[in-house]
């Protein structure tokens, strides 16, 4: 486990993909978990969508069972998920948005207008002892509402900044990385702990690392798909050292 500050969650979703490509068994998310933490991962990040699209139930159970790190549980806030969170008590639960017709996730969980639907998921994984983030927009008022819903972690949604950062549009990847430095800066002030996740790439993974306020980076699409070429061991220590080295610098 790393001594850093910042925390790195493996994300493990699509090495599942590409095992249901075929139906099989392989390549298995459990062995890539326990190769990611042996490069340096924190923790295991896998998202049990309701379609199951990628991620099983029984490979939730795997990584519950076998990996010794924390398991961040990625759900959306129904009645299924909360049973299935509460049986299996993972470290974290992390609240997300979801839709069938998504090819990933699109963007923060509407805790303003949609908020109080959230409150009996919030209370039931809690109640279990797991500890519950929210899958955010990055916005101060929106870290207003995850202090008011009582959740102790907020994980800001990176892809608008990461979209902005692969179309090599410097002024509205600026623009977001203002907008993750006020909500984490917010965010912290309030009390919240701060994480942040969704297409991060070596690449793009330094400003945000460097933000003092995060506690915590999910990355899994772009390990996964740098593993193709490298490994997926050298990748996750590529993109753990590429974290320390952001950090580091911020704080010289
Ligand atoms: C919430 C988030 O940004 C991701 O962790 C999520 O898992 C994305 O969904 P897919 O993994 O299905 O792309
Ligand atoms: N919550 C973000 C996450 O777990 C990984 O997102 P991505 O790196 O697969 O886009």
């Amino acid at each position: 486990m790393s001594a850093s500050s910042l925390r790195l969650g493996v994300n493990v979703d699509h090495v599942a993909t590409l095992r249901n490509a075929r139906g099989g068994s392989y390549p298995d998310p459990v062995r890539a978990a326990h190769e990611a933490v042996r490069a340096g991962a924190d923790g295991i990040t896998a998202h049990l969508r309701e379609d199951r699209r990628h991620i099983r139930d029984a490979d939730m159970e795997r990584l519950r069972r076998e990996v010794d790190r924390p398991l961040n549980f990625e759900m959306a806030a129904t009645g299924e998920m909360v049973a299935l969170a509460c049986a299996l008590r993972p470290h974290a639960a992390c609240l997300v948005p979801e839709k069938r017709e998504e090819r990933t996730t699109e963007g923060g969980l509407d805790i303003v207008t949609g908020r109080e639907h959230l409150r009996p998921a919030i209370a039931r994984l809690a109640g279990a002892g797991i500890r519950v983030s929210l899958f955010v927009e990055p916005e101060v008022h929106v870290m207003e509402a995850a202090r008011a819903l009582g959740a102790p972690v907020v994980e800001l949604h990176t892809g608008t900044y990461c979209e902005a950062y692969l179309a090599g549009d410097e002024a509205a990847t600026a623009r977001e990385l203002a907008r993750l430095a006020r909500a984490a800066a917010h965010g912290a002030a309030l009390g919240l702990e701060i994480h942040a996740g969704h297409g991060l790439t070596l690449e793009s993974v330094g400003p945000v690392a460097a933000l003092p306020q995060v506690r915590e980076l999910n990355i899994g699409h772009a390990l996964v798909a740098e593993a193709v070429f490298v490994g997926l061991g050298p990748a996750v220590a590529a993109m753990r050292a590429a974290m320390d080295a952001a950090r580091a610098e911020a704080a010289a």
